[in-house]
């Protein structure tokens, strides 16, 4: 059997910082990136614009199994492509990120989008950023990773983002939506967000992003044979 690229996983609740640091991570590796939150995204706003019920899960696995979406990476990232729409900033909206958490309940849902995930596992290697990366979808990988940090200590993360990209918002409501979005995840019957046994668990409430990362680099290294030998 041909030998599987190596994966590192990143999972944690919502604001924890996978993004940021997996970035971080594909970037110093030249390694793939799966953003795994955005293939729920881009479901919740496929359902949106077809005005599929978000709690119909027989409509919403027929719509995962035939979603017309590309990935496509980019200087900045990733853009997402949705019958041949670029979404890539649509999807970060808060409308999409709760109807994200409520189409994720559904295990033929998640069924359904596991092919796709799995495709990203490519030469010379993926980071994987999400809920149930290292528990469910990569139980293999390489290395695994759990990110946390205090609720209130994510909604002070938002907030900052999003003021700085020029929205009005408040810390309170962000708290109360994390607070939702994380009981929602942490307790469904599929793939519920903890940490797998194997994965080394960081909280990053009182980390800066380059203590993260260094704390990260740390980790990967003895565990990764090709990092430990580049
Ligand atoms: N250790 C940290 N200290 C301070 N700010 C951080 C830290 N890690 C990430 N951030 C900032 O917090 C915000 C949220 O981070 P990020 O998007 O990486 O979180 P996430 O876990 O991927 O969230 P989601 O699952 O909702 O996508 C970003 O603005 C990021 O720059
Ligand atoms: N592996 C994953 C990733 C995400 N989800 C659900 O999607 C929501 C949005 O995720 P973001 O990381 O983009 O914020 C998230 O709240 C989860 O409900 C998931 O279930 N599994």
């Amino acid at each position: 059997m041909p030998e599987q690229a190596p994966v590192i996983t990143i999972d944690g609740p919502s604001g924890a910082g996978k993004g940021t640091i997996c970035q971080v991570l594909a970037d110093r590796l030249g390694w793939h990136l799966l953003d795994s939150g955005a293939t729920f995204r881009v479901l919740a706003l496929a359902a949106l614009h077809h005005n599929v019920d978000l709690g119909n899960e027989d409509a919403l696995a027929l719509l995962a199994a035939h979603l017309d979406v590309q990935f496509v990476p980019h200087d900045e990232g990733v853009r997402v492509i949705l019958e041949g729409e670029d979404v890539s900033t649509e999807i970060r909206s808060q409308e999409c990120a709760d109807a994200a958490s409520k189409v994720a309940v559904f295990p033929r849902v998640r069924e359904a989008l596991l092919r796709r995930q799995r495709a990203f596992r490519q030469s010379p290697g993926l980071i994987a950023d999400g809920r149930d990366m290292g528990t469910v979808v990569f139980t293999d990988a390489e290395a695994k990773i759990f990110l946390t940090a205090s609720a209130e200590e994510r909604a002070k993360r938002r907030y900052a983002q999003l003021k700085d990209k020029g929205y009005d918002v408040s810390i309170d409501r962000l708290l109360t939506e994390i607070q939702d979005r994380d009981y929602r995840d942490a307790n469904r019957k599929v793939a519920p967000l903890k940490p797998a046994e194997d994965a080394l668990e960081i909280d990053t409430t009182s980390l800066n992003i380059d203590q993260v990362v260094d704390v990260v680099i740390n980790y990967v290294v003895t565990k990764v044979d090709c990092v430990k030998s580049a």
